[in-house]
């Protein structure tokens, strides 16, 4: 918790970056195990790399529609919250196994979302929380490309029982802006402290983490 921003650093593929991540004080270290992705971490890479962490940050896995199966490995090696992006054509009964398979409370749901969409019934009863990305038509995640932080706002507070974390090209140059017009206290970051996919920038982590600390507490 950054002076009360809770922070994700995802897409993490090594174990310095992600000791990194957690000296700087990262709630959450996210790993993607989506193959197509720049920043795929194989589960047998992820079991090595998470015996060599520190306790006392949680894991989280980064999955585009997985099937039961995987998404059982993921728990079965030992993941704490479970980040799910999927279309929002997805069958409703898909998101109930998900939901079963890890539990409500640390599934995270990520609809790609197009503009003129509402966040359907079934996504806020399956899931605790609920990740919203920028909509990328071709992609599933990690675009770099920031979303609409008005309609974020809108949303969160539609929807008070739910935790929801803004995601979508935050980056140390503006975070501060996407803080104060999301009203966000739960923050995402993946390709914006990168010197490439799956390659973290520490300067980059590092400036972001002073930016939050700053803009909480000026007066
Ligand atoms: O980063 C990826 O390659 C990725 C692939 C598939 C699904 C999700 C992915 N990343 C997630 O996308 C968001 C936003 O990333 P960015 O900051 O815009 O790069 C974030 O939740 C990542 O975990």
């Amino acid at each position: 918790m950054i002076d009360g921003i809770r922070l994700k650093f995802c897409g993490l593929t090594t174990l310095v970056d992600a000791e990194f991540a957690d000296r700087l004080g990262a709630d959450y270290l996210g790993f993607i195990l989506y193959p197509k992705s720049p920043r795929y971490l194989p589960l047998r890479q992820y079991r090595d790399m998470a015996t060599a962490l520190p306790d006392g940050r949680k894991h989280v896995a980064v999955m585009v529609e997985p099937d039961e199966a995987e998404l059982v490995a993921a728990r079965d090696a030992g993941f704490d919250r479970f980040q799910i992006h999927f279309r929002t054509t997805t069958p409703e009964a898909r998101l109930r196994v998900w939901s079963e398979t890890v539990g409500k409370d640390v599934l995270w749901l990520a609809p790609k979302l197009p503009a003129d969409e509402a966040v359907a019934a079934a996504v806020l009863e399956a899931a605790g929380t609920v990740l919203l990305d920028t909509f990328h038509r071709d992609r599933f995640g990690g675009s770099g490309q920031t979303g609409d932080w008005g309609r974020f706002r809108e949303l969160r507070a539609s929807h008070p029982d739910h935790t929801w974390i803004l995601a979508g090209g935050l980056s140390p140059e503006n975070v501060v802006l996407a803080l104060a017009e999301s009203g966000t206290n739960f923050v995402d970051v993946n390709s914006g402290v990168e010197t490439a996919p799956g390659m973290k920038d520490h300067a980059k982590m590092q400036a972001l983490v002073l930016a939050i600390h700053r803009a909480r507490t000026a007066n």
